[in-house]
């Protein structure tokens, strides 16, 4: 992204949008019914700003809107933003875009880059690439930061998995001379990856997408179905135009493949060899037998830089911090906002409290 929201300095100085990504689901969750419903019949009607003074109108008696439109605006604001001092550079040339974080190397300057010398029925308008900035940020803060939560909730739980993970990062940091990981050692800490890896599995951030049929298909069964009738169906026909609530979580704790303890965290299941079934079943995701960044040509483009911040932030803080579970832990539930969300008891806003403490 070559932009820092700069979280980690000091407290006083964290950045609201991270807060502001994480109550946007939950919130657009509580008024899903009109998104799904009302939204796509009126959003085509009058002009861009009557659909906004209707809205601001709403707003004035309705929280939920109230809130979403700050929202949505703050997100609009820090995007723009990003875009107008990287165009700034760009037009300035080559010195000024290497004072950038990020040195021109990032997506969003590339693409920048290459926009301008698009050929002009080829170029992005502002407001397109602008777009682009903020389903970046929000396809990869909300869903990997979620998932590094739910890693360290799990750890929390499970002392002995901690243990020997903190083992293997304490004595690979010894043979590396206490130098921090290059990418590959990280990369290869084979009980870091089993950890991460049966996270994304058994609890994938994202656990349904909908997709829509462009063309009538009939689907093939991995075993018969039977139908109302009794008969068994060994294929179905998809209409064109048909929604199809493509479930994740299904496929990557289906017992038939994964064995009677598919519903069990169990990160050793990642060191040895995987059941048969499972390399057999040609599972059409891109990472892993798995489905949790979804395949074809609209799945997850950041999943192997999504394992990269998990790996960094995980093997950091295990390293010098012991997670437990908090007086609350009891309360803790993960709520189905889009992205696996942690709440505590009947409170909306995204909360995960666990017991934190020095390792030594
Ligand atoms: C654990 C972390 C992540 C998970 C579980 C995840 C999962 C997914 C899933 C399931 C989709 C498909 C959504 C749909 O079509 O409805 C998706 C799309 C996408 N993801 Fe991720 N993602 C993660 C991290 C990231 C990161 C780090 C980035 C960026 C660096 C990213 C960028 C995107 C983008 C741009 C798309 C849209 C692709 C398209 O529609 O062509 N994601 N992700």
């Amino acid at each position: 992204m070559g932009y820092s929201f700069d979280p980690l300095t000091n407290e006083e100085s964290t950045h609201p949008y991270p807060n502001i990504i994480k109550e946007l689901l939950p919130t657009m969750m509580r008024m899903q019914f009109w998104f799904i419903s009302v939204v796509p019949l009126v959003s085509g009607i009058g002009s861009p700003s009557f659909r906004r003074f209707v809205v601001n109108l709403l707003a004035l008696l309705w929280k939920d809107l109230h809130q979403m439109r700050g929202m949505v605006d703050y997100m609009h604001v820090i995007a723009s933003s990003i875009y107008e001092s990287k165009k700034q550079a760009l037009e300035k040339g080559d010195e000024a875009v290497m004072q950038q974080i990020g040195r021109g190397r990032d997506l969003i300057s590339i693409l920048m880059k290459e926009n301008m010398n698009a050929a002009d029925e080829d170029r992005l308008k502002d407001s397109e690439v602008i777009a682009q900035i903020n389903t970046l940020i929000f396809g990869a803060m909300d869903t990997t930061s979620n998932a590094m939560a739910r890693t360290l909730h799990l750890l929390s739980q499970h002392p002995e998995v901690q243990d020997k993970l903190r083992s293997e990062l304490i004595e690979a940091k010894r043979q590396n001379g206490g130098q921090d990981f290059s990418y590959d050692q990280l990369d290869s800490l084979p009980y870091l990856d089993a950890v991460c890896r049966e996270t994304l599995r058994l609890y994938a951030p994202v656990p349904v997408v909908i997709r829509t049929a462009r063309q009538d298909a009939i689907i093939p069964l991995s075993g018969p179905l039977s139908g109302l009738n009794g008969t068994a169906m060994h294929a179905i026909t998809v209409p064109k135009g048909t929604h199809v609530i493509v479930s994740i979580l299904n496929s990557n704790k289906d017992p038939n493949l994964w064995g009677k303890d598919a519903n069990e965290w169990k990160p050793e299941r990642w060191l040895v060899p995987l059941p048969t079934k499972v390399t057999d079943a040609r599972i059409p995701g891109v990472y892993s037998h798995l489905m949790t960044f979804i395949g074809g040509g609209r799945s997850c483009i950041g999943f192997k830089f999504s394992q990269l911040e998990m790996k960094v932030v995980i093997s950091v803080l295990v390293e010098s911090f012991r997670f437990a579970p908090s007086a609350h832990s009891a309360d803790i539930s993960w709520q189905m906002n889009t992205v696996t969300t942690p709440v505590v008891g009947k409170d909306p806003h995204p909360r995960l409290p666990i017991a934190v403490s020095l390792v030594n």
